[in-house]
């Protein structure tokens, strides 16, 4: 019942958050998913176990050492919730860690360093489809939060309906990020650009 009030709640939000966006930027996940569809391909960074009985997918992410989300982590992470959104017998989203005492350490530092402007470009884009994915997604999410959370960790917590944390002292969770001087940039694509650029030199 609480699964379907919840869901209920979430369609209206839908309506308002799955408009089509400016920047087209949801057509990228798409046009990756269609290939990987194409080549039956599976994915090494994330794993699915859908239970058809109970309409629940437990989506674990097993990227070692500590299921940073760098690009390729981020563009997999999309892949699989679209494929889960386009089967309509998944009602229940749980996204967990496969690793010990790590759920994610936030954004791949490495690709904020060095990179090409066109690079970071399309990482902050990358992540902001991961957000705006999850946070409308017409599934019921949950974050089993089974390590520690930082950062960017945190925020792919928070675009879920429900956090469950593991009660731990030594994992900690928090957007500890302006620590490392990590300003999320703002919404143009443009100023995207403008932002990563002077953060790859
Ligand atoms: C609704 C909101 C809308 C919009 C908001 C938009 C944007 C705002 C949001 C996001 C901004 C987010 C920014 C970030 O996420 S920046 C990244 C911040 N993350 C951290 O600072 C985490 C740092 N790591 C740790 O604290 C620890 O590693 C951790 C507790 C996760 C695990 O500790 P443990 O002792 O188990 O492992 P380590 O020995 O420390 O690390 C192992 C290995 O992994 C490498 N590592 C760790 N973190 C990262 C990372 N984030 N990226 C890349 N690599 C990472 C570490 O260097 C070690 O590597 P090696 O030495 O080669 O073994």
């Amino acid at each position: 019942m609480a699964l379907r009030a919840a869901l209920r709640q979430k369609c209206g939000l839908i309506g308002i958050l799955s408009q089509p966006s400016s920047s087209g930027s949801h057509s990228r996940v798409s046009a990756v998913l269609v290939s990987q569809m194409r080549n039956n391909a599976t994915s090494p960074k994330i794993k699915v176990d859908f239970n058809q009985s109970t309409g629940v997918a437990v989506l674990s992410m097993q990227s070692p050492p500590v299921n940073s989300l760098s690009l390729d982590f981020l563009t997999e992470l999309c892949i699989s919730v679209e494929k889960l959104e386009m089967d309509r017998a998944c009602r229940g989203l749980i996204i967990t860690s496969s690793l010990p005492k790590v759920f994610s350490a936030g954004l791949d530092i490495l690709e904020m360093y060095g990179k090409s402007p066109e690079r970071c470009g399309e990482f902050w884009r990358a992540v902001q489809e991961m957000w705006l994915k999850m946070y409308s997604s017409n599934m019921v999410t949950i974050a089993a939060i089974n390590g520690s959370s930082p950062a960017g960790g945190c925020l792919l917590s928070l675009t879920c309906d429900y956090r469950i944390m593991s009660d731990n002292p030594r994992y900690s969770i928090g957007l500890n990020e302006t620590l490392l001087g990590i300003v999320a940039p703002f919404g143009t694509d443009k100023n995207i650009i403008k932002n990563t650029h002077t953060c790859s030199n």
